[in-house]
C-alpha cells in the first residue's frame, strides 16, 4: 500500500488528535442536560463518547442516562448544538501541533482534515486557532452522507488533495478506533496519536506508527512514505 513519489497528502482527524476538545464538548453536553433538568456527566464519561460524531455521542448519553423520550432527545441535541457550534473557550491544541503542521507544509505535504465533528464547529475551531488557511480540504461529519469509519470521507479528503480516487495515496493521522478502521478501509497508513480519546490498547489497533509527541510526526511521515 501507498508509497508516494512526491510529498504525499497528510490528513488529520481533529478531536483528540489536533485539539483536546473534550472539555468544551463536556461543558456543552452538561449545559444542555442541566437546562433540561437531567443528571450531569463527568468529563471522563463524555470523553469516552467522542469519536463517532454528534449522533453517536448523544446515543451514548441517552443510554447512560436511560433517556428514551424522543422529544427530550431532540431538545437536548438542539440545545447542545446551539453551544457546541462555537465552543472553543476550553479547547486546546495539543503541544507541538502548530510546528509539526508548519514543518509538513514547508516540506510540500498537502494537508487536510477528516473529522466526524460537524463542519460548522470544525471551521469555527480552526478559525479560533488561526488555522483556517492551513488545510487544503476540510471534511466534516456532515459533509458527506457517510461518516468515519466509512472510508468515503477520508477518500474525499485525499482526492481533494490530489490523490487519485482509484489509487489512494496519503497518510491519515488519528486517535481513535474510528480512525484506525477508516485508514484500513481506504487503505492508507495510520499514524496513531496515543494521547487522544482511544479506548483500545495501541497494540490492538492497526497502525503504521504510534506517537505521543507531535515533534515526532514529521519524521514518521517521511519514513512512512519511503523518503
Ligand atoms: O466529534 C466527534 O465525535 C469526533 O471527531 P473526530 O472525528 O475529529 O475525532
Ligand atoms: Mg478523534
Amino acid at each position: 500500500m501507498n508509497v508516494c513519489a512526491a510529498p504525499c497528502p497528510v490528513v488529520f482527524d481533529l478531536d483528540g488528535t489536533l485539539i483536546d476538545s473534550a472539555p468544551d464538548i463536556h461543558a456543552s453536553v452538561n449545559i444542555a442536560l442541566r437546562d433540561h433538568h437531567q443528571p450531569l456527566l463527568t468529563l471522563l464519561q463524555v470523553r469516552g463518547f467522542i469519536g463517532g460524531g454528534v449522533e453517536v455521542l448523544w446515543r451514548n448519553i441517552w443510554n447512560a442516562l436511560e433517556i428514551s423520550d424522543s422529544g427530550l432527545q431532540k431538545d437536548l441535541m438542539t440545545a447542545f448544538m446551539a453551544r457546541y457550534e462555537d465552543a472553543t473557550r476550553l479547547t486546546q491544541l495539543y503541544p507541538g501541533v502548530r510546528t509539526a503542521l508548519e514543518t509538513l507544509a514547508d516540506r510540500g505535504h498537502p494537508l487536510g482534515i477528516c473529522t466526524n465533528k460537524p463542519l460548522t464547529p470544525t471551521l469555527n475551531v480552526l478559525a479560533h486557532f488561526g488555522m483556517d488557511q492551513v488545510f487544503g480540504t476540510v471534511i466534516g461529519g456532515d459533509s458527506l452522507p457517510q461518516k468515519k469509519p466509512d472510508p468515503a470521507p477520508l477518500l474525499r479528503a485525499l482526492t481533494d488533495l490530489g490523490s487519485h480516487p482509484d489509487q489512494p495515496r496519503g497518510i491519515f493521522v488519528g486517535d481513535s478506533e474510528f480512525d484506525a478502521a477508516t485508514a484500513a478501509a481506504v487503505p492508507v497508513p495510520l499514524m496513531l496519536f496515543t494521547q487522544g480519546y482511544r479506548h483500545t490498547p495501541v497494540e490492538d489497533l492497526p497502525h503504521r506508527a504510534a506517537f505521543d509527541d507531535f515533534a515526532d510526526l514529521p519524521a514518521l511521515v517521511e519514513m512512512a512514505q519511503g523518503v
